[in-house]
């Protein structure tokens, strides 16, 4: 591929590879604007980036998901360019040798949570959601690889029916069990897989995951996820994790998950965690007061808490911030995307709110047995 791709765009390095096509560091030499391009083969059929674009127009520059900004084809490859964004989740884990505290977990778990409900609100299921998919810019975590998404809804409003023998969709290690069994994936299926990427995260490792990779195909590991209690697989950590993949894992096919719910379990757990340091994340500026949650006692109204939901999420993502990757100085040098501080308290008190979970598990299960809720 020539350097200067349609033109305009200059190509600077590789920045990785995934299963179909690579994503390139480039400068727009029109605007001198930092993008991401990812290219993959004609040839590929169908075409996963061509997915991926129109999942990125119906985002629309969601708030934490990457803007697309132009797509095309050039010399025999499919191209879209969109913004770029710092690392992903597993490299900035590798960095902290494997290591993040419990409160960088539930806060990586809010943001997570947020994601999905956003993307599930445009009708779409992501169905490999992992930490890779999870890029690091600024305070907020950006979702991405549209390539494997399905539209959960067709004819304008009927859910997908719940089919068998649909072959397996994700990544073994973070797939849900409905991925293993071949069953139609639905909006309950990203959030198992969001909760298994979360213990992975808590754990350093899944206990489904042999060292021997020779006895990790999808098979064995699907059987043997299939047989770790949800109390087990959070063993150590708090249980409101282990409450999370209950409900989660007690959803029908077609129920709307409550994301809230979710969120504040979440929210609450933070909150124990005084004065945390939140590593993965800069902190340029303080947190400005209007996104400080203020501790409401005895008003624990709906309308209360859906405010205090709507402002803890505000704050978790603060402002977006324009990109502040270095330039590259040599070609061969790999980019250092993201500075990670390790000293400052990044969100001082923040989640200070009196939120307290408004429907123990149990009911959600019996409300969920009422009917499915889609919407
Ligand atoms: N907008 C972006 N800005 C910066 N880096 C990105 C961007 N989008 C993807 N990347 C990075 O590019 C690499 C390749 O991403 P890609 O989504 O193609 O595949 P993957 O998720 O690594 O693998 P697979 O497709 O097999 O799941 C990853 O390291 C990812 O973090």
């Amino acid at each position: 591929m020539d350097e200067l791709l349609a033109n305009r765009y200059q190509i600077q390095k590789l920045i990785g590879k995934g299963s179909f096509g690579s994503v390139y560091a480039a400068i727009d030499s029109k605007t001198k604007k930092k993008l991401a391009i990812k290219v993959e083969s004609v040839s590929i059929t169908p075409s996963p980036i061509e997915k991926e674009i129109l999942v990125l127009k119906k985002l629309n520059g969601l708030k934490g998901f990457p803007k697309l900004y132009s797509y095309g084809t050039y010399q025999e490859h499919n191209y879209m360019v969109m913004q770029r964004l710092g690392k992903n989740l597993s490299q900035v884990f590798k960095d902290f040798s494997h290591h993040f505290t419990i409160a960088e977990v539930t806060h990586i778990g809010c943001q997570m949570v947020k994601r999905i409900e956003n993307l599930h609100s445009m009708e779409i299921l992501h169905r490999d959601i992992k930490p890779s998919q999870f890029l690091v810019e600024g305070k907020i975590l950006y979702l991405v690889d549209f390539g494997s998404c399905k539209s959960f809804i067709y004819a304008g409003s009927f859910h997908i029916p719940m089919t068998e023998d649909i072959g397996f969709i994700g990544t073994h290690m973070f797939a849900s069990r409905n991925a293993h069994s071949k069953i139609q994936l639905s909006r309950r299926d990203d959030l198992e897989s969001m909760c298994y990427s979360l213990a992975y995260l808590l754990r350093g490792n899944l206990p489904w995951i042999d060292p021997d990779s020779s006895k990790n195909t999808e098979a064995k590991i699907g059987f043997r996820k299939m047989n770790y209690s949800t109390l087990s697989i959070f063993e150590g950590f708090p249980e409101e994790f282990s409450q999370v993949l209950t409900y989660v894992k007690g959803l029908n096919f077609y129920y709307c998950p409550d994301y809230n719910f979710i969120f504040n379990i979440f929210i609450n757990l933070l909150e124990k965690y005084e004065n945390y340091n939140i590593r993965l994340f800069k902190n340029p500026k303080k947190p400005c007061k209007t996104c400080l949650i203020k501790s409401h006692k005895h008003t624990d109204t709906k309308k209360r808490h859906e405010k205090d939901t709507k402002k803890a999420e505000n704050c978790l993502c603060l402002t977006e911030e324009s990109s502040s990757l270095p330039e590259f100085k040599n070609r061969q040098q790999v980019p250092n995307n993201i500075k990670v501080y390790n000293s400052e308290i990044l969100l001082e008190k923040q989640y200070t709110i009196e939120v307290k979970t408004q429907k123990c598990i149990s009911e959600m299960i019996k409300d969920q047995k009422k009917g499915c809720k889609i919407f």
